[in-house]
């Protein structure tokens, strides 16, 4: 085990900030301050690097919490990230959205890459309706498609992180428990649709880390109520 991995061992609960939305000050303190392990900025589109560096200026102005950036654009990679998180999207119909951006950036920037810090992520989009699965033109895998997809990022990538991607919508926690079966070094995140602390618990059963994004926006006080709910467990 690398000390890389061992950073994300010791998360349970991230919030995902959108740097397309809005957030008030007093939303943004309160996400910061409610004990979630960390902070990821990232989304699908219309991420600019003005909205990216607002956010984290805005945060590191007033907290400890660490910050990943979520690179989805290369225009919006930028330093002063403690993390960056590089998704590798492995339902993707196109080895572009697998491969070949993530190869072009790593000739670009490999002087400035710090390999402790960068922690590529093995995702399985699974919600037709996300915009992360149109844009990086995936396919719907089965079941079976996704324990090969776990098994692959773990034993033939070796991948810090297995994505299992809803985004927007809730996702099958008893395809979740399978693939935690599956995963032992590679830490297992579910992201999607996660609205209460019942839900957070719920997968947190099985997913290593869970990921809150859209409820920060739609109800901040449900959004807030799954990190102790997930501590606690
Ligand atoms: C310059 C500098 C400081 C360098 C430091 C070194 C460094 C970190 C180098 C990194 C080099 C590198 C390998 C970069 C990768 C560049 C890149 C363009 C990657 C693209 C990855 C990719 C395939 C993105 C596609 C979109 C995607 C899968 C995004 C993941 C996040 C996601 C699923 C968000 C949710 O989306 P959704 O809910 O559907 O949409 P909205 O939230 O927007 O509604
Ligand atoms: O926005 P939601 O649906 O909570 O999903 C969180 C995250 O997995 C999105 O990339
Ligand atoms: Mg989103």
């Amino acid at each position: 085990m690398t000390n890389q991995s061992n950073v994300l061992n010791e998360w349970k609960h991230i919030f995902k900030l959108d740097p397309a939305k809005e957030i008030s000050d007093e939303d943004l303190d309160a996400v910061c301050e409610s004990g979630t392990d960390a902070i990821i900025i990232g989304g699908t589109d219309n991420i600019t690097l003005d909205g990216v560096l607002d956010l984290l200026h805005r945060i590191r102005r007033n907290h400890q919490i660490p910050c990943i950036l979520e690179v989805s654009e290369e225009e919006a990679l930028t330093p002063g990230f403690d993390y960056y998180f590089i998704p590798m999207v492995l339902n993707s119909k196109e080895k572009k959205y697998m491969m070949d951006v993530q190869h072009q950036a790593i000739k670009e920037y490999s002087d400035l890459m710090e390999f402790s810090e960068i922690f590529f992520e093995g995702y399985c989009i699974l919600n037709e309706e996300a915009k992360a699965f149109t844009y990086t033109n995936c396919f719907m895998p089965d079941a079976a498609d996704v324990q090969a997809y776990a098994y692959m990022a773990e034993h033939v990538f070796h991948l810090p992180i297995f994505y299992v991607e809803y985004s927007g919508k809730y996702g099958d926690p008893e395809l979740v428990e399978t693939v935690s079966g599956i995963l032992d070094d590679t830490q297992l995140f579910y992201g999607g649709g996660i609205e209460t602390k019942e839900q957070a618990v719920e997968m947190k059963q099985y997913a290593d880390v869970v990921i809150v994004g859209n409820s920060i926006y739609t109800n901040i006080e449900e959004a807030l109520q799954t990190v102790e709910a997930v501590k606690n467990e």
